[in-house]
């Protein structure tokens, strides 16, 4: 096994929901007039789509190493991504081991660094990153969080993420995570309808459950902490991405502004340890939710994840399905995971990356046995009957 290489990287495109989850048909609740950095211009307010939220698609990396066993992964980035794998980061890839994923990270990082750092490098980076965990599972047929050493529990608990925290409490989960629907260029009157909306939904799931507001960095620091401190009688668990990623500083005044008990969450749009480093050592929050397809990968995620241990500080991913789930299993201080309801109407559960993977697990009940998780690698097949396209094959 630890002779075996890489003989292929391959990189593809597709549309249609899956790892670029924002990419749904008209009626979604997912682009329902939510709260944007883009709000500000009337004409980009109702939807997301329109200023182009879904204009990467889907990149899928397959890596195949000598014995043919193939290794695949998901991520946002669609063709740009293609171009950076195929034209730049192959020659990291093919003709080193299968168990070189420490030098592969290092190696696609540094020759990246003149260009990328963040976005949509680190997001091509992430998904090679998972297709290589995904292929060294396969070869050892094991369970990637069998690589990651071993689950720490043996079961996966999870809040929703959707427009119908009410229906999330009746299907089993621990909480429900709204999008918050208007901006501070709403005015006075969008922060009213904004705790309204909340406020009916605690009514709704009554006072125990979690309940949670998405700002999707659309808020500017005084806007948030008028939001978090007429959100506090209605019982908010946490604001998260209040604000512009690279606010740090913002957050650290946010932090202080909350009321006692209401935690700052944030770091979906964050990349590295550097970054995250920046968002622990500055306390900019108490939970930080990077995203395995968008962070950096697996090998990064490790890491941040040891580093936010040292700082008292929860790791719980934003998304990504599987990525995260084998993670969170091995984690002490993940003690919950996020499921987003890819859902049009929030009202079912469907599985997170749907339609792009075969065999991917979601809760029941709320809940994920350890065992959903026990074929080799990530445990997914890629869904033949979705269309993939190969823009650069070299
Ligand atoms: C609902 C949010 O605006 C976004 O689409 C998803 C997200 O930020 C999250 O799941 O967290
Ligand atoms: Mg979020």
């Amino acid at each position: 096994m630890g002779h075996l290489t890489i003989k292929h990287v391959r990189a593809f495109v597709l549309r249609g929901g899956g790892a670029d989850y924002h990419d749904q048909a008209d009626g979604h609740w997912i682009d329902d007039h939510i709260s944007t950095p883009m709000s500000k211009y009337p004409e980009y307010r109702q939807s997301r789509r329109s200023f182009g939220i879904n204009v990467l698609g889907t990149l899928v990396v397959e890596i195949e190493a000598s014995d043919g066993t193939v290794g695949f992964a998901v991520t946002t980035g669609g063709e740009p991504a293609a171009y950076i794998v195929e034209k730049h980061l192959a020659r990291f890839i093919e003709g080193a081991r299968v168990t070189d994923i420490e030098k592969i990270w290092d190696q696609m990082y540094q020759s990246t660094l003149f260009y990328g750092r963040k976005g949509l490098v680190i997001n091509t980076i992430s998904g090679v990153d998972l297709a290589l965990w995904d292929l060294l599972g396969k070869i050892r047929q094991e369970p990637v969080h069998h690589l990651l050493g071993g689950a720490v529990r043996d079961e996966l608990q999870f809040y929703a993420t959707g427009a119908r925290p009410d229906l999330a409490q009746k299907m089993g989960f621990i909480g429900g995570k709204m999008p918050l629907h208007h901006g501070p260029s709403e005015g006075e009157e969008g922060l009213r309808k904004n705790l309204e909306a909340l406020a009916t939904m605690r009514e709704r799931v009554g006072p125990d459950f979690w309940l949670m507001l998405d700002c999707w960095m659309s808020l500017d620091v005084n806007y948030a902490t008028k939001l978090a401190i007429g959100a506090h009688e209605h019982g908010l668990k946490w604001i998260e991405e209040a604000l512009s990623p690279d606010d740090y500083w913002g957050y650290a005044a946010l932090r202080n502004n909350v009321p006692k008990g209401m935690l700052v969450t944030t770091g979906e749009h964050e990349a590295t340890r550097w970054g995250f480093r920046m968002l622990l050592e500055m306390g900019c929050c108490d939970i930080i939710q990077p995203d395995v397809g968008w962070c950096g990968g697996l090998t990064e995620l490790v890491k941040i994840s040891a580093l936010a241990d040292a700082h008292n500080a929860m790791v719980v991913p934003h998304g990504s399905s599987v990525y995260s789930y084998h993670f969170v299993a091995t984690r002490h201080n993940s003690p919950f995971a996020e499921f987003l309801m890819m859902a049009p109407k929030a009202d079912e559960v469907v599985p997170m990356f749907h339609p792009q993977l075969l065999g991917e697990p979601v809760p029941v009940n709320g809940r994920m046995r350890l065992s959903a998780l026990d074929k080799p690698g990530f445990g997914v097949d890629l869904n033949p009957d979705c269309q993939l396209h190969r823009p650069y094959n070299r």
